[in-house]
């Protein structure tokens, strides 16, 4: 449908309606300011009142002002609220309820709709490509993460690629776009098969003691993260096997960053340094900081007598895998400076937030998803066997992951269906453009609903129905990039995704080949946290089978 013909209102419109607000603005402002003075020359009980009434003139002035910013997103849909005052706020749920509400939302408003966070945030809500293109693809130096999101991540993660801004951002991507080169994945895939044997040893020895109820969630989160610790530090830290403070304390800031952002109290720093919370979140920290410094500093000295000794020629780095640690500290900007200890500490934070959980849910829910589509499952499984049939080894080299077809459907279509990352958010510096004459205000946050564009109708139809034949190239050619969009798009796109699509692609073929994947005792309800996951973990069932004979 034409996104012009279904625009209702323009925003040129809200200049004239907003002129009437803007000026009882300017009358209440005049008015409290005007009070005080006056309040010199009354007596005491007089001087109360008066300061009762610059409080008011004040509290309304500040109400107009709402109201007045409110007005510039009349060009946009508004769904039923609160109240005028509260907005939307605290109608967001979380749960499996949420995201349908999240479905119906799109159906209802198509393309986006303003949503209100009590009287200090105003969003615009974008679930469909021709909206979500603008905000995704404008200027870099307009374009921010904003504090309501990403704030609360930034005592962990620093001033990182992820949460850092403008110039900074620039000379950050530019230094690390080299760490996801082909030529150092490569070299990651060794990484990505050692660690998903070990968790297919510990599913045999579970499957042997008699248990048969995967929380799918549980097993894939630890195998990711062991393989992000050894391809970011070359740390093996035996996570699959043994508990460990770090991973420990990873897992609990991915929570409490959830927890602070859905307590408005807690938004306050003050009140949260106090709070319970806050001081688990610090403690986490500093296991995490203090872990990262020391592994940094290690690697930098030892870095450093490499560079002395023969023994680190180019020829000896290009025979082991080069983990991200290494090509940061090699990395220098065009003025020859390299990443200070403290950027190479952010950063590496940073991979670890954005690149473990991510990565888990992608492999949980496409494993979900061939549960229940079990023919599909099976196409996946004949197409790795027939990869790997003159092979007497079971590990896939990197050669091996382009042919991997159909399986990479499936993997797409499940993070259709399920993104893990459901939404981005973004702060304007000037106002956006978007279809049907409409604006979004400078000063407002742009929220793009992965999930809403990923579910909208009007670009993907039957959206609910999990069919990888989407993903089948002749089958892609009308659709709009921004219509598929996991892994963002635009300059802030995700700087990990081969290597994620890397290490799904390996994880999915060795464990359809070595396992029938059955759904568990129960269906999952989904959670909308920073990622997708399931409310009490993804339960699954799992058959070993016998290696094929040829
Ligand atoms: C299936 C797995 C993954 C998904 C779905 C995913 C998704 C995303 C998305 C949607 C963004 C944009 C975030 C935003 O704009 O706020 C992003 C950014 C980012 N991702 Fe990923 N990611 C995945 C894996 C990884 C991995 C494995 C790494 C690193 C090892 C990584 C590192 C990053 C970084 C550093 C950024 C910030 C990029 C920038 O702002 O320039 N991600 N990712």
């Amino acid at each position: 449908m034409d996104l012009k013909q279904k625009s209702s209102h323009s925003c040129s419109k809200h200049v004239h309606t907003t002129s009437g607000v803007r000026m009882a603005v300017l009358f209440f402002e005049a008015l409290g300011a005007l009070l005080p003075r006056a309040l010199c020359a009354c007596s005491l009980s007089g001087a109360l009142c008066m300061c009762a009434l610059a409080l008011a003139a004040l509290l309304g002035a500040r109400l107009a002002q709402l109201l007045w910013r409110r007005k510039r997103f009349s060009c946009f849909s508004v769904p039923p609220q609160r109240n005028w005052f509260l907005g939307h706020m605290g109608m967001f749920r979380s749960d499996e309820v949420g995201l349908q509400e999240v479905d119906e939302l799109v159906r209802t408003y198509h393309h986006s709709c303003a949503w209100f966070l009590g009287p200090f945030y105003n969003l615009v809500r974008v679930f469909h490509p021709d909206y979500v293109k603008p905000l995704l693809l404008a200027s870099a130096s307009i374009t921010f993460k904003d504090e309501l999101f990403y704030g609360f991540m930034r005592p962990w993660l620093g001033q990182g690629l992820l949460l850092s801004n403008g110039k900074q951002w620039s000379r950050q991507r530019r230094l690390l776009t080299p760490a996801f080169h082909f030529d150092i994945l490569k070299s990651y895939i060794h990484i990505f098969n050692s660690s998903t044997n070990i968790m297919h040893e510990k599913w045999r020895r579970l499957l042997a003691e008699g248990k048969n109820d995967f929380d799918m969630f549980e097993h894939v989160s630890l195998m990711t993260l062991d393989s992000l610790l050894k391809c970011t530090f070359s740390y093996d830290s035996h996570c699959q096997e043994k508990s460990s403070l770090y991973i420990s304390a990873i897992f609990e800031l991915s929570e409490l960053v959830v927890k602070r952002q859905r307590c408005l109290l807690h938004h306050w720093e003050w009140l949260y340094k106090r709070s319970a919370d806050g001081q688990r979140f610090h403690r986490a920290c500093e296991i995490v900081h203090n872990f990262t410094a020391k592994v940094v500093q290690e690697r930098r000295s030892q870095f450093l007598s490499q560079e002395q000794t023969e023994s680190s020629t180019h020829a000896s780095r290009k025979r082991r895998a080069i983990d991200f640690i290494e090509v940061l500290l090699l990395s220098k900007d065009e003025n020859g400076e390299g990443l200070s200890n403290e950027e190479i500490k952010a950063q590496a934070d940073t991979f670890m937030f954005a690149g473990h959980d991510t990565t888990a849910s992608a492999i949980s829910w496409v494993l979900f998803n061939l549960a229940m589509h079990q023919e599909y499952q099976d196409r996946c499984r004949s197409e790795i066997n027939a990869l790997l049939e003159d092979r007497n080894t079971d590990e896939l080299v990197w050669e091996d992951l382009s042919n991997l077809t159909f399986t990479t459907m499936c993997i797409k279509e499940s993070m259709r269906i399920c993104p893990p990352v459901l939404a981005l958010t973004r702060y304007y510096s000037q106002d956006i453009n978007v279809p049907g004459g409409r604006i979004l205000p400078e000063g407002a946050i742009g929220l793009i609903s992965v999930y809403g564009t990923h579910r909208n109708p009007d670009v993907w139809p039957n959206p609910e129905v999990f069919d990888p034949m989407r993903f089948d190239p002749d089958n892609q050619k009308q659709r709009s990039p921004y219509a598929y969009i996991p892994f963002s798009a635009g300059p802030r796109n995700c700087v990990g995704q081969n290597f994620a699509m890397a290490e799904i692609r390996v994880v999915l073929a060795l464990t359809l080949r070595r396992f029938r994947v059955l759904p568990g005792s129960r269906l999952p309800n989904r959670l909308y946290l920073l990622i997708m996951r399931a409310e009490g973990g993804l339960p699954l069932m799992l058959e070993p089978l016998s290696p094929p004979t040829s």
